[in-house]
């Protein structure tokens, strides 16, 4: 079918020229790199290069004032921001997303409804339906927290659990949308040498097993080396390298950027 061949054809994210300015600063200037569909792609640069910049305008939290985003050849900026949550693109926080004081259960259960919801009139008089949608979204729930391996603190409280574990919550419940491009940023921060290890697995298992491509923002560069496809460098929001993760770690503006002038000189 025409329509499978176009969809097939292109990219899953396709980022063109954007540029976003904070007043005097210029966070990003005229990014461009494409996302294909089953991909990882890592998107590294120091601190400030404007990565989370470029997440928060694939969220819609931000406004970019030149250039284009497509997710699956639709222009982002044509959607409107309450139709985000419904159009595939998951994500996870720095600092953790997540209602504290509900269970891990609950908090996975709410990333279902964000997707599948039955309507507000529908649910206050029960209507037929509700009753089917809400034993799906628990099916769900149930299958990432195992999928997550969080089933024996599946009812317990976020806010008692380590910080690792909650980490793992905000991964269930950005995957219960059913997310096709899932957005992580720094999942690597804050977790000791045993979760970072795991985390790698995951990372691959999630596009392996789930068929979600990731675009995965990380400072952990033996992480972000080790299970990217491709990896994206930016530096001063703008993009200096793009290629295979041996490509962009030898490469001379990305050795520049995390060493400075004077060590490159040197070494
Ligand atoms: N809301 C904002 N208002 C003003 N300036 C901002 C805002 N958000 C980001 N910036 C600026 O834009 C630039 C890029 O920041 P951004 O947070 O995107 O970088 P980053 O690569 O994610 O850094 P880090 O690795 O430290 O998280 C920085 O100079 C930052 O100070």
């Amino acid at each position: 079918m025409a329509q499978d061949r176009d969809r097939g054809d292109k990219p899953l994210l396709h980022i063109e020229g954007v540029t976003v300015r904070f007043g005097g600063i210029v966070a990003l200037d005229g990014v461009s790199f494409d996302v294909a569909r089953g991909q990882i792609c890592g998107l590294i640069g120091p601190n400030g290069a404007g990565k989370s910049t470029l997440f928060n305008c694939l969220s819609r939290l931000y406004t970019f004032s030149s250039g284009r985003i497509e997710f699956e050849g639709q222009p982002l900026a044509s959607l409107p921001r309450h139709k985000m949550a419904g159009l595939g693109i998951g994500r996870t926080f720095q600092n953790l997303a997540l209602f504290r004081t509900m269970t891990v259960l609950e908090n996975v259960l709410i990333g279902c409804h964000s997707k599948h919801h039955a309507g507000f009139l529908r649910n206050a008089f029960r209507l037929p339906g509700v009753a089917r949608v809400e034993a799906d979204a628990l099916a769900r729930a149930h299958e990432l927290i195992a999928f997550l391996e969080l089933g024996p603190v599946a009812d317990r409280t976020v806010a008692d659990l380590p910080f690792g574990t909650q980490k793992r919550v905000e991964l269930a419940r950005a995957l219960a949308s059913e997310p096709q491009l899932l957005l992580l940023d720094e999942p690597a921060c804050g977790l000791n040498h045993e979760e970072l290890e795991s985390l790698g697995t995951l990372i691959l298992d999630i596009r392996n097993r789930r068929k979600v491509t990731v675009l995965l923002v990380e400072h952990h560069m033996s992480l972000v080396m080790g299970v990217s496809d491709k990896v994206v460098a930016l530096n001063f929001g703008k993009k200096i390298a793009e290629g295979t993760p041996a490509e962009v770690r030898r490469h001379p503006e990305v050795i520049r950027a995390y060493l400075g002038e004077d060590e490159t000189e040197t070494a």
